[in-house]
């Protein structure tokens, strides 16, 4: 049986979620074979442009992964879900991730609380810095990017006295040490999909049997946590970059609970919203999309709009 070849940025975060990721795969089909490909990132100089789907070139595809996926120079990409876009271009698809990490956003460097008043915080997403402001407006959040360790180290390089980054991240590093306090879900939740890896295959017949070998590891809890939780993005016209946070959690009773929040960036509103499944038959993604509508009611198309505009325009 010929490799699969699995591709994934070049970063030590991405290489990590490869290991981890072929781990759990090789653990349920021994015999499968993989070779790893790091496919750079054009983007990787500029963070904001890998985000959109533009920067590829025009081309459908929101990175250089999806792009060598469909050309077949890769036959899986690994990716972090929170950072794909929740339109999937034709030909690709998302296989259910094999479980999750931890889905917290941690405060690295202190706690909140002994934060002092005027504390310089690093955080370069506009949901964390919303966040951030909305439960301390003394703060002073600065705008930071860049891959997770050199974000840890700006604590010292950049004289910050905190830095928020995802736990998920952080425990998949091994730098869990760096955690000061992981921030509650109730006023932090997270970027949907945080925590979860994106795993991206052709939906051609010939990938098949990896398809198969690949769907031994689906975490069913996971898969339909993040699908309520991208469904409710993608119903709100969202993007990784706007202040709208989703945490979706499925009980062993099979009951779906979706909560979501959505802050201005000065972080004097905030929207917040919950909802469990009715019945057995709601789908994840219709959860989803009757939670945006919920929010939609309370006019998160305002707060959006007007995040939007400061951010483009920032
Ligand atoms: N946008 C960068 C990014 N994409 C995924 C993770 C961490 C892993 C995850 O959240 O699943 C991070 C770093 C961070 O947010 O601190």
């Amino acid at each position: 049986m010929a490799a699969y070849v699995v591709g994934s940025r070049g970063s030590a975060l991405a290489r990590a979620q490869v290991r981890g990721y072929l781990r759990a795969v090789r653990e349920r089909v021994p015999a499968a074979e993989f070779t790893r490909r790091v496919i750079v990132e054009s983007g990787d100089r500029d963070r904001l442009t890998v985000m959109s789907r533009s920067a590829a070139g025009g081309s459908g595809f929101s990175s250089e992964q999806e792009a060598a996926l469909a050309r077949g120079e890769v036959d899986v990409v690994v990716h972090s879900l929170k950072d794909l876009p929740t339109a999937n271009p034709p030909g690709l698809t998302l296989l259910p991730p094999p479980g999750r990490e931890d889905v917290h956003d941690a405060l690295c460097g202190a706690t909140l609380a002994s934060l002092r008043k005027g504390a310089r915080v690093g955080t370069g997403a506009p949901r964390r810095a919303a966040q951030l402001r909305a439960v301390r407006p003394d703060l002073d959040v600065v705008p930071i990017r860049g891959n997770v360790p050199p974000r840890l180290r700006m604590l010292e390089t950049h004289g910050l006295d905190a830095v928020v980054l995802a736990a998920a991240g952080l425990r998949r590093l091994g730098l869990e040490h760096a955690i000061g306090e992981l921030l509650p879900l109730d006023r932090f939740p997270p970027s949907p999909g945080q925590g979860a890896l994106g795993i991206q295959v052709r939906t051609d017949a010939a990938s098949a049997p990896l398809r198969a070998v690949l769907a031994t590891t689906a975490d069913p809890a996971a898969d339909a946590a993040v699908r309520a939780e991208r469904s409710l993005l993608a119903a709100l016209h969202g993007g990784c970059n706007v202040p709208v946070a989703a945490h979706a959690t499925l009980l062993p009773t099979g009951t779906l609970t979706l909560s979501a929040q959505i802050t201005s960036l000065d972080g004097t509103t905030q929207l917040t919203a919950t909802r469990t499944t009715p019945t057995p038959t709601t789908t994840p993604e219709s959860l989803g999309t009757t939670l945006a509508t919920d929010l939609i009611a309370q006019g998160a198309h305002t707060i959006l709009a007007a995040a939007r505009a400061d951010l483009g325009a920032g």
